[in-house]
């Protein structure tokens, strides 16, 4: 287990957990973009959904993001006070017990999933259990210490979230809400490799096999131009399978040429400084990117139904 005593790099416990504190653990800045994909998801989904259902699915959605955020700062808390980036975070700055946190994250996640089973239907309830798990167990207690492909394939379940929303609408999971997910699985690595290329020596230091470390920058570089290559094409699928038209075609198109180009760029560049600035830029890019592309589909789809395009 990740903190049992108090004899780890963690502070001492100083107590007085706040309310801020607690929101903190629900890492509520990574988890927005998690939950406006889920939103589109259910937006898009055939079949409407009743406008009281659908906020409740989207807050189960939300809490149940939370929830699995808590449950990796739990576990997570050595290597958090070895980073600087997490150092601040409650468990390591010694503000809130580690119990604290698994008692937050725990009750989080089967209130979130009850509910979302009991509002909608359990195919949904049980993919957010799932998708819980898998953030929680599968990545952050099994792959993220154990091999450089962690993010790749544990980051499976940042994807999920847009067929957790379909799937409340719906109650099955349909090739459009696979589709939704490969286009978050395949920018999951672009958008992560190209951080730890400029925090590298954060993860190094807390012995976390992230690519750059282990595989290198060049390669890790190349492995980026790789799947942005693919998700540039993959962005293409909604329309493939007929579920989106030609204004998040465009879009899709724009963004993911230019998804590629910089990515291109961080190819060529040096490994010295400036790489590590255009690492930056992808990533940050990586960001607009996603909600841009998922705004799209949402903005094609009204446009459709208004019967405007
Ligand atoms: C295993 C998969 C992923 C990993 C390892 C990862 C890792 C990270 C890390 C380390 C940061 C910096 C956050 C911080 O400063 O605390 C970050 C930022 C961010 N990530 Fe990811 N991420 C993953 C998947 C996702 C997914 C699926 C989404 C949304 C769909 C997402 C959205 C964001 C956002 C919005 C930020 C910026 C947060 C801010 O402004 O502070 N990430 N990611
Ligand atoms: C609905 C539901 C359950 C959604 C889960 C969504 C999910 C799995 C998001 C993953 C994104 C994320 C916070 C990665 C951080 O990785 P890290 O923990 O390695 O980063 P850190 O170093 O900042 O802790």
């Amino acid at each position: 287990m990740a903190l049992i005593d108090d004899s780890s790099e963690v502070s001492a416990y100083a107590g007085g957990a706040r309310v801020e504190d607690y929101l903190a653990l629900l890492k509520p800045r990574v988890m927005s973009l998690v939950v406006f994909t889920a939103l589109v998801g259910i937006l898009v989904a055939p079949g409407g959904i009743n406008p009281l259902i659908g906020f409740i699915a989207i807050a189960c959605i939300a809490i149940g993001a939370g929830a699995s955020g808590a449950l990796n700062m739990w576990y997570d808390a050595d290597i958090d006070a070895i980073m600087s980036r997490t150092q601040n975070r409650p468990i390591p700055a010694g503000r809130m017990t580690p119990g604290e946190a698994l008692s937050f994250g725990l009750i989080l996640s089967v209130f979130s999933v009850t509910l979302l089973g009991l509002a909608t239907n359990w195919v949904a309830g049980g993919f957010l259990a799932f998708t819980i798990f898998f953030y929680a167990v599968v990545y952050t207690m099994w792959l993220k210490r154990s091999t450089p492909q962690n993010i790749v394939i544990g980051g499976a379940a940042g994807a999920f979230p847009p067929m957790v929303g379909w799937a409340a609408v719906t109650g099955t999971l349909s090739w459009e809400s696979f589709a939704l997910f490969l286009i978050i699985f395949l920018w999951t690595p672009p958008h992560f490799w190209a951080l730890a290329l400029y925090k590298q020596s954060d993860y190094g230091a807390a012995g976390i096999p992230m690519m750059p470390n282990v595989a290198g920058e060049t390669s890790t570089k190349w492995q980026i131009f790789g799947y942005s290559v693919v998700l540039a094409a993959a962005s293409l699928l909604p329309n493939l399978l007929g579920f989106s038209g030609w204004i998040y075609g465009v879009v899709a198109a724009v963004t993911g040429l230019s998804f590629v180009w910089l990515a291109l760029r961080l190819l060529r560049a040096p490994n010295d400084v400036s790489m590590r600035r255009t690492a930056r830029t992808v990533f940050t890019y990586s960001l607009s990117y996603l909600f841009v592309l998922f705004l799209a589909l949402f903005t094609d789809h009204i446009a459709m139904r208004l019967g405007v395009i």
